[in-house]
């Protein structure tokens, strides 16, 4: 998982931020939004495969839930998603 700043414009990781992103995935439609995310679906180039990625702006320092900042709770969130990852349920 990777954490990006989106386009303020169109909720779409930045493009010059994001090239690693980009070379990997082709975003497709809004799936749903959070109070600070947009989910998108996308595409792997390399296998066709279907995922769900969830674009936060961490950019900015505005504190989210119990005094963190949107950036130190969403490093917070990936540490905890690493740890179910591969779970059935997830
Ligand atoms: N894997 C997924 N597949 C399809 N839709 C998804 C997926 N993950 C999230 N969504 C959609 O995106 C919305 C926002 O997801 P997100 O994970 O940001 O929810 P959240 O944790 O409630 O948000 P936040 O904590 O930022 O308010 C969900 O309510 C859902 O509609």
């Amino acid at each position: 998982m990777v954490a990006l700043t989106k386009d303020e414009a169109d909720d779409l990781p930045d493009k010059n931020i994001a090239k690693d992103f980009y070379a990997k995935y082709e975003p497709r439609e809004v799936l749903g939004r959070g109070v600070s995310s947009t989910v998108r679906r996308c595409i792997e180039k390399e296998s066709g495969k279907e995922y769900a990625a969830k674009i936060i702006d961490i950019s900015g320092d505005a504190e989210d839930f119990q005094g963190l900042s949107v950036r130190d709770a969403t490093l917070r969130e990936i540490e905890v998603l690493k740890l179910v990852a591969g779970h059935s349920y997830i």
